[in-house]
């Protein structure tokens, strides 16, 4: 599941940053090259997000270079008469009017923007492994799986498959996709803040350039908050008047630098997962409870990833067979 959830994601992120997908199955063979380069690029950018950097404690070691220029230059190729961000093989005319890369270009002209590598390390890992959790504990939580999928077959039937425009008529979902950001966030930390004149927080007077780390993963599984906070109960996002409520649950962080992808990632998040649940009846892989343990990186990621049978519903036969 954690290979087809990071796949996904790269060919959403793709189609937003590029206009088209990394990979697909009638790609040009030159072009299959690119796409695994790609592909071990992305996950090398995880692994450098989630690690220490020796150059922040010894500079010098910055002279050095490291992976991340061979990266950056691979990723922020530009044809060289269109200028458009170059990720695997030639671009569609589409590209040139609908892609961010397009966008981006049009603003910062001539400066290349690493703002594309920016989304790529934010948004990859963050989306697919959010789904991994989610789905690990809908696996461990039978019913509240089969409460889920019952929310989705009264409103969508038989007859299609689950849109974007149904998310907002599918309030169990989201409680579970809440659920799942309040027990396993992937930044237990938020994102490191930094004091540019002082200020006070909680009474405590913080100077200039100090930087500052919120324990999220503290606050949301607050014994004084929450009931039961090591259980997975998404019921307790009824009770929630607004998501921040009283900033006891804030998954994308809040304010100024407060996460500016909430809304897509919630989408992505809750149209794949709800298209799972729809399209497939899931079980874990063996008689045990699926592993959540935690990884030791710094995004709150699975040790084990996660594996599950899966046996199509009627409603997939139906609408893929040919
Ligand atoms: C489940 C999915 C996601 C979660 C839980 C998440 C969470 C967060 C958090 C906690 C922060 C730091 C906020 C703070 O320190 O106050 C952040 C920042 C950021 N996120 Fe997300 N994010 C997700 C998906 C995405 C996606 C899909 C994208 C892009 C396509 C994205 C782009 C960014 C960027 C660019 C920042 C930095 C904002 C800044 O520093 O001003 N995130 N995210």
């Amino acid at each position: 599941m954690k290979i087809m959830f990071f796949e996904l994601i790269r060919i959403v992120m793709m189609r937003m940053i590029a206009g088209k997908r990394y990979y697909s199955e009638n790609v040009e063979k030159n072009e299959i090259k690119e796409a695994k380069k790609f592909r071990e690029i992305t996950m090398e950018i995880s692994r450098i997000v989630d690690a220490s950097n020796m150059e922040y404690y010894l500079p010098v070691l910055g002279l050095l270079g490291d992976g991340r220029t061979m990266r950056n230059q691979f990723l922020l190729r530009r044809d060289p008469k269109t200028r458009f961000l170059r990720i695997s093989g030639t671009y569609s005319t589409l590209v040139r009017v609908s892609s961010l890369s397009y966008v981006i270009f049009r603003i910062t002209l001539p400066l290349p923007s690493t703002l594309e590598v920016v989304l790529l390390a934010a948004g990859t890992k963050t989306t697919a492994t959010t789904m991994e959790w989610a789905l690990s504990l809908l696996l461990n939580n039978p019913k509240v799986l089969k409460k889920a999928k019952i929310e989705i077959d009264n409103l969508v039937g038989d007859e299609r498959l689950l849109e974007e425009s149904d998310m907002i008529k599918l309030p169990y979902l989201r409680f579970i996709i809440n659920e799942t950001l309040r027990m396993y966030n992937l930044a237990p930390l938020l994102v490191p803040h930094h004091s540019s004149e002082e200020c006070f927080v909680g009474g405590y007077c913080i100077p200039t350039d100090t930087m500052l780390l919120v324990n999220l993963w503290a606050i949301q599984n607050d014994l004084e908050i929450w009931k039961d906070p090591g259980k997975f109960q998404p019921e307790r996002f009824e009770d929630l008047r607004g998501t921040r409520d009283g900033f006891k649950f804030m998954p994308y962080g809040f304010g100024r630098r407060g996460c500016p992808e909430e809304a897509l990632a919630s989408r992505i998040i809750g149209l794949a997962l709800g298209l799972v649940i729809q399209c497939f009846d899931l079980e874990n892989f063996g008689k045990e409870m699926v592993d959540m343990t935690e990884g030791i990186e710094v995004s709150l990621s699975k040790a084990q990833p996660l594996m599950a049978m899966s046996c199509p519903r009627p409603i997939a036969t139906k609408l893929f067979s040919p």
